[in-house]
């Protein structure tokens, strides 16, 4: 077996660590991180066993964070951010440039661990670390122009604003995009001034601590990013944290009400970026094959474990067969298997408890009525190291109504639902018949129509002939209860600072008494 990375290679080298092949990679490193370090728990209560999807194989036993340890990271983030929050942006931006070029350095390394502890595909894990390293470029340059505003008050007073960052931040992260979540919480957090305690999930807790040690590598403070691992307790316990100023938080939208209503008792900022089950409109005059590959972008990646996919795929009924016939030839040459083959086009999903719950919804979508046009199946590869490893076939559903479970429910898994309309105006309904509001798609070659549509979709993130990409600039977050605040662009900013203002007087005091 390979032992994943000693603790010196880990912290000071930059070769690859190259993994053989999957089934193969032991993690024998702790996986808590605060004051600068890895740090193994004394007297582990708690531990909890995390696979490899790929191959169903443990790969290590979680130690989880409990009281004393929450309390020693966010102490550590505390006294980091005394140090951090008083240097100025650009001092800051050097640093977080530092941390992008490390990672550059170790895409590979990143890119492989991700894969094994995830099971999405190299090509896929790769792309998540770019937009890690992406982001943290973006913010390391939109530290340097954080600036306040002079406001100019009669007889010579004055006021000027102050954009001041909040404190210790925790990120609390999904399984599904584990480093890139990690980067996209981080990365505005510090860029403004602020320290951070990260907890991962505890499904997929490996490469989040990589992470940390990037950025202690590159000069930040001691304690400056933290990772506490553990699951609903050590997440509540953050919650809870007197000295815990914001929690954002990528999860689902029951997880996120109750990071809400805990946050609430210290009257705590949040970021929510929540579920979804985003519709995506084809219209008779969109160019087919982009229209298709839209689609398949929508419903597919990261093995459609994918918080804004566009899994009710509405297409407008002259547009049917010919769009059915060829999403199902696509969808059908999707190369499934070993997700660290550069070929692999689909790996394994995340557990074995949510493939059989997804493979269950395909179950009930075939009872309530959908033809199931392809896929839909347990898969089961051909390397015997594989066969303990959580596959399916990419689904395909037709014939499916607006009443149906596949149709309403968020899934997380690789199944699109199509369902056919006649007009505009009633696509547009039940697109947004929905209480969530992620993301949304429209394919049409009538630029009017493609605007006139957007203007009407009730939704955070939507996507004009195109589906599924988030450029770090660009701002991303959902309506409705698919969350609050956004992630990435410039608006972050907003959500990762306060404003204080400073009212300057230059005369007496004109005082009433
Ligand atoms: N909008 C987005 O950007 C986005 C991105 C990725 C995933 N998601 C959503 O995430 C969901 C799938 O991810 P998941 O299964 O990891 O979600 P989840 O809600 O089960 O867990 C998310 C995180 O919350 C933690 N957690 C659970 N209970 C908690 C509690 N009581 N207090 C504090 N923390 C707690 C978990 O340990 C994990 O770290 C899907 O609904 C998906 O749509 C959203
Ligand atoms: C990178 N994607 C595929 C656009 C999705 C990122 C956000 C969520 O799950």
């Amino acid at each position: 077996h390979f032992f994943f990375a000693s603790r010196a290679k880990e912290l000071h080298g930059l070769n690859s660590l190259r993994c053989a092949s999957s089934g193969t990679v032991d993690v024998k490193v702790p996986l808590n991180f605060w004051c600068g370090d890895r740090v193994k728990i004394k007297d582990v209560s708690t531990t909890e066993p995390v696979y490899e999807p790929a191959t169903g194989r443990v790969l290590c036993e979680l130690e989880l964070c409990g009281s004393l340890e929450v309390n020693q990271a966010v102490q550590a983030a505390q006294s980091a951010y005394q140090a951090w929050s008083r240097m100025s942006g650009m001092e800051r931006a050097h640093i977080m440039i530092e941390a992008a070029r490390i990672i550059e350095n170790r895409r590979e390394d990143i890119a492989e661990i991700e894969v094994v502890n995830n099971g999405k595909s190299i090509t896929e894990a790769r792309m998540d670390v770019d937009s890690a390293r992406l982001c943290i470029e973006y913010y390391a340059g939109v530290a340097s122009t954080l600036a306040g505003q002079h406001i100019q008050l009669p007889g010579g007073s004055f006021a000027y604003t102050r954009r001041e960052p909040l404190g210790v931040c925790v990120g609390i992260g999904a399984w599904n995009y584990p480093f890139q979540i990690a980067a996209w919480k981080s990365a505005p957090a510090l860029a403004c001034g602020n320290s951070m305690v990260f907890k991962p999930s505890p499904v997929t807790p490996v490469t989040a601590v990589m992470l940390a040690e990037i950025y202690a590598k590159a000069g930040t403070p001691e304690g400056l990013f933290n990772i506490v691992q553990g699951g609903q307790e050590t997440g509540s316990l953050l919650c809870h944290h007197p000295d815990v100023a914001k929690v954002s938080f990528t999860g689902s939208v029951p997880t996120g009400k109750k990071i809400m209503e805990m946050c609430s008792k210290g009257v705590k900022q949040v970021t929510l970026e929540l579920g979804g089950k985003s519709p995506l409109l084809i219209f008779e005059d969109s160019d087919l094959g982009n229209a298709v590959k839209g689609a398949l972008m929508a419903n597919f990646l990261s093995q459609g474990q994918v918080c804004s996919n566009g899994t009710r795929v509405f297409v407008q009924r002259q547009m049917l067969p010919e769009f059915l016939e060829e999403v199902v030839r696509r969808t059908k040459d999707i190369e499934i298997g070993d997700p660290l083959l550069e070929s692999t086009r689909m790996g394994a999903l995340v557990s074995r408890p949510h493939l059989d719950r997804v493979l269950g919804y395909v179950e009930q979508a075939r009872k309530e009525g959908a033809k199931v046009l392809c896929g839909g199946e347990p898969f089961v590869p051909l390397d015997p190291k594989l066969r303990g490893g959580y596959y399916m076939t990419p689904c395909v559903l037709g014939d499916c109504t607006d009443d149906m479970t596949c149709v309403k429910e968020e899934i997380f898994g690789p199944v699109m639902s199509v369902l056919s309309f006649e007009t505009e105006e009633e696509a547009l309904l039940r697109a947004n018949n929905s209480a969530l509001g992620l993301a949304a798609g429209v394919f049409t070659s009538d630029v009017k129509r493609a605007h006139r549509v957007v203007e009407h979709l009730k939704a955070g993130s939507c996507f004009i002939n195109n589906y599924n990409i988030t450029p770090v600039e660009v701002p991303f977050g959902g309506f409705k209860m698919s969350g609050i605040g956004r992630e990435n662009g410039q608006v972050t900013v907003e959500h990762y600072t306060q404003m204080k203002t400073v009212f300057v007087e230059m005369g007496d005091v004109d005082s009433l008494f």
